[in-house]
């Protein structure tokens, strides 16, 4: 039996288990992050973050990101600013402003003076090959047929995917109904986030995400950099933007092109703890 140390952690309600495998080797199979990642039977999160060294000289460490269904994915921002205040408060770092290696390349999140996080996102992309997305054409909106209607979608990129919709109300969006058959659609093989966004005015938005590999979660930082860009793509949204998630709010800014996208918000520490495994 093996004995895990671990942080627990939330940025704005989506919840993580972060694991030090920078100080000591650790490995963890796909059923082992499952059980840990379970809320009635491990100790519960959203997303497990694994902190190792970096394997690129320009990275001062590298962190990876696993879904509560036990799958490796490319990004999380949530993840990344949570990620900022556990290397500080390991003492694994004093740099304020860092280069991570994650799955899809470097990221600089940077810890503000006031506690909160701002992460260079780097630029997004609404090529549909990225995500991949199987689609004929470049378009701003796609129609996409579920089991009892058809929706149209916005698709974008943040490293990793994203499905957007616009809906009047995201208390009464479809989220439960509608977010399994997208996140799992045959034109994503890789699976998709699936984001409903309500426009409030052109610099604040409500937003619900159901997060591929782990379901509705309180809040998704790639999922509130995707709804902000394609909003301001579509024409709705002005630069910054605030994003109000069911868990908190989020600020989100991006000047257009290949210009990066920048995320700021909190991150805090539940509690520690060690799991048998
Ligand atoms: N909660 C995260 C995103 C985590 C990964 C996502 N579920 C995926 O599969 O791409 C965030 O804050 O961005």
């Amino acid at each position: 039996m093996m004995k895990l140390e671990f942080t627990k952690m939330q940025g704005i309600g989506n919840d993580f288990v972060v694991i030090d495998a920078y100080s000591q080797p650790v490995s963890l199979t796909p059923d082992q992050i499952r059980a840990i990642s379970d809320r009635h039977f491990g100790v519960g999160c959203d997303q497990l973050l694994i902190v190792e060294h970096a394997t690129t000289p320009e990275a001062a460490f590298r962190y990876r990101i696993f879904n509560a269904d036990g799958g490796e994915v490319e990004q999380c921002g949530n993840g990344a600013r949570c990620f900022v205040k556990f290397v500080h408060d390991q003492g694994l770092t004093q740099q304020r402003e860092i280069c991570v290696e994650t799955a899809r390349g470097l990221i600089y999140p940077r810890l503000e003076d006031n506690g909160e996080v701002t992460v260079n996102m780097g630029p997004p992309s609404f090529l549909p090959a990225d995500l991949p997305f199987e689609a004929e054409t470049i378009q701003s909106l796609y129609p996409l047929q579920l089991a009892h209607e058809t929706v149209e979608v916005a698709i974008a990129s943040m490293g990793n995917p994203h499905a957007v919709q616009l809906v009047d109300n995201v208390d009464t969006a479809p989220v439960a109904e509608q977010g399994p058959q997208i996140e799992s659609h045959p034109r994503f093989p890789k699976r998709v986030n699936a984001g409903f966004m309500q426009i409030v005015d052109p610099h604040h938005i409500r937003l619900r995400v159901f997060e591929r590999g782990s379901g509705e979660t309180l809040a998704c930082g790639t999922g509130a950099c995707a709804a902000v860009v394609s909003g301001i793509r579509l024409g709705h949204l002005v630069s910054p933007v605030r994003v109000s998630t069911r868990g908190g709010e989020l600020n989100i800014a991006w000047t257009g092109g290949d210009s990066p996208v920048w995320m700021t918000g909190p991150a805090a520490t539940v509690f520690t703890g060690a799991i048998h495994l």
